[in-house]
């Protein structure tokens, strides 16, 4: 065991550009295409030697932190879980993703978890060992230790990267409740009985992507979980049509929801699409860059 005592680690929220979805399987799951991109929205995860487990979160006022749990039903003290030892942790995370947006905040801290428990004691763990903990944990962990721009199949764990030469301005647009993405999923099985076995390709997204030009990648953004997402809140419809007239390139639903965001086509675009929607009421609008790294050791 090495001589640390506590290591942090910094994990991103994840868009996703293009979410093809398929019928659903036989385990309940949906077959995906899907192109991820993680932005500059981060949760940290410090996890210390402690005499007993215990968690504890911490996070900016706009965030509805009381839906975290601090058990053992937290994502991230499920991740500990995956490396089982006999030493006890204490594990703080500090929150700035918002919680049950559809950003991947609890895959997040997952994946954070995940890799600070292996530099705490010095396991240096492959990543196919990681990255295998990481889809027993979600569909989306996977993700969350890779980072970047990355194609993600299967259900989404199967996650491979992508070249992405660009740097794509957001802004991110929280709901003051969260949605359930199994019920936003069940939603697209009522909306969708007709829905093919295999998802919509991701290929005209990465096809945009490539170019480098924002207005190529706001046109091919995709989101199958949109529809089922709107009829569900419908007032995610006119946060869309707001954030567009107010100058973004293109507004999508964030995953399953309800976080909107929206691809602007510079940091000054961001910011004043940001600014225009504070103005029109929306009380928290966060610009953020893509892609940025996987899980990764803070120094
Ligand atoms: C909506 C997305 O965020 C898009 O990236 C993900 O598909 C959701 O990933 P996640 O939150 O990590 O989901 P998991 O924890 O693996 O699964 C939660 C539930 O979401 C539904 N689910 C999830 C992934 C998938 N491909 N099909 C599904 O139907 C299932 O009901 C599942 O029981
Ligand atoms: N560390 C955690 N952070 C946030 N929520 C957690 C955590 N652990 C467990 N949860 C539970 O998971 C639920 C979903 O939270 P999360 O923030 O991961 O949603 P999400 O971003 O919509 O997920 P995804 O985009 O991966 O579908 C929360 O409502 C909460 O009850």
């Amino acid at each position: 065991m090495r001589d640390r005592t506590s290591v942090t680690v910094r994990a991103a929220a994840k868009i996703n550009l293009h979410l093809g979805v398929g019928r659903v399987r036989e385990d309940g799951f949906h077959p995906l295409d899907t192109v991820y991109q993680a932005i500059s929205l981060y949760d940290d995860v410090t996890v210390s030697v402690d005499d007993a487990d215990h968690l504890s979160v911490a996070g900016a006022a706009h965030l509805d932190l009381d839906e975290i749990p601090t058990d053992g039903s937290n994502i991230a003290v499920r991740a500990l879980a995956e490396a089982p030892c006999d030493v006890r942790h204490h594990l703080r995370i500090s929150k700035e993703i918002p919680v049950a947006g559809g950003m991947a905040g609890g895959s997040a801290d997952a994946a954070a978890a995940l890799l600070a428990h292996d530099r705490l004691h010095g396991l240096a763990q492959p990543d196919d060992v990681l990255l295998a903990q990481a889809a027993r944990l979600g569909s989306d962990v996977p993700f969350s230790l890779v980072g970047g721009t990355a194609r993600g199949v299967g259900r989404g764990e199967l996650v491979t990267p992508v070249e992405d030469e660009g740097s794509w301005w957001w802004v991110a647009v929280p709901s003051a409740a969260g949605l359930s993405t199994p019920a936003v999923y069940r939603h697209f099985d009522v909306l969708r009985p007709d829905a093919p076995a295999e998802p919509a390709s991701a290929e005209p997204l990465l096809a945009a992507l490539a170019t480098g030009e924002p207005l190529r990648v706001a046109r091919a953004l995709h989101n199958d979980l949109q529809e089922p997402a709107i009829d569900l809140r419908p007032e995610l419809g006119d946060l869309i049509a707001r954030g567009e007239a107010e100058g973004a390139l293109r507004g999508i639903v964030s995953g399953s929801g309800p976080t909107v965001v929206f691809l602007c086509d510079s940091a000054d675009g961001a910011r004043a699409t940001a600014a225009g929607l504070v103005g029109a009421g929306y009380a928290v609008a966060l610009t953020a860059t893509g892609p940025v790294a996987g899980a990764h050791v803070l120094a």
